[in-house]
């Protein structure tokens, strides 16, 4: 056995509880979003866990999100690493429009398709499918983030939806199709324990992902 990841999706933001398009756009937290990660915090205080490094993306969502975990288990000063790597997919032209409208507008296939297919991206010169996200998501996680696990460090993720479904197939071995069923909870902390050849020895849920969508 080596080190341990966790990945926490940010809670609630002021545009998910206005059901808008976010990607690289940066709300704040809501109450709940703030309640969110303090009850992810309480669930990694109650594990009993000390990281020895936390990372987080340059969105303000992630950033308070990784903030409110590290004062609620007692290390308000940790090294905490932010990078755009981790930031959540760029949503292009669809940033900021209401996901209903999208959906009144374009269908629900369609709109479904933009937010959960693996290859097809949204609208825009900049829009980023899961793929063109996984492609700076993932060697970022190769170079600066597994190779501390593999030492055997204790880390920690605090970023986003489609950052962290990104991580979380290559991790759990999901296939482009399955990976469309894949919906991370916000403010649910994922526990894994990697192998020292890289692989998931152990991962473990410390909340409820039901209601993700
Ligand atoms: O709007 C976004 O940036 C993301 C996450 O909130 O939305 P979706 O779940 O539709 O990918």
């Amino acid at each position: 056995m080596s080190g341990t990841m966790v990945l926490v999706r940010h809670g609630q933001s002021e545009w998910n509880k206005k059901n808008l398009f976010t990607g690289w756009k940066d709300p704040d937290l809501t109450e709940l979003g703030i309640e969110e990660a303090e009850t992810g915090a309480k669930a990694l205080k109650d594990y009993g866990i000390k990281f020895d490094i936390a990372f987080t993306s340059v969105l303000v969502r992630a950033e308070k999100t990784c903030q409110i975990i590290l004062d609620g288990i007692g290390q308000s000063d940790l090294e905490t690493i932010h990078d755009q790597a981790l930031n959540e997919r760029n949503y292009g032209d669809l940033a900021g429009l209401n996901k209903d409208d999208a959906r009144a507008k374009w269908g629900e296939e369609q709109v479904h398709i933009w937010r959960r297919s693996y290859d097809v991206p949204p609208p825009g010169d900049d829009g980023e499918s899961l793929k063109d996200t996984g492609a700076r998501v993932w060697p970022y996680y190769m170079t600066d983030i597994l190779p501390r696990v593999l030492r055997g460090q204790k880390v920690l993720v605090a970023a986003h939806g489609n950052s962290l479904r990104a991580m979380v197939m290559i991790l759990d071995r999901l296939s482009t199709q399955e990976v469309t069923g894949l919906n991370l909870a916000t403010g649910v902390p994922m526990v894994y324990k990697l192998n020292p050849d890289s692989t998931v020895a152990s991962k473990e849920v410390l909340g409820d992902m039901s209601g993700a969508h």
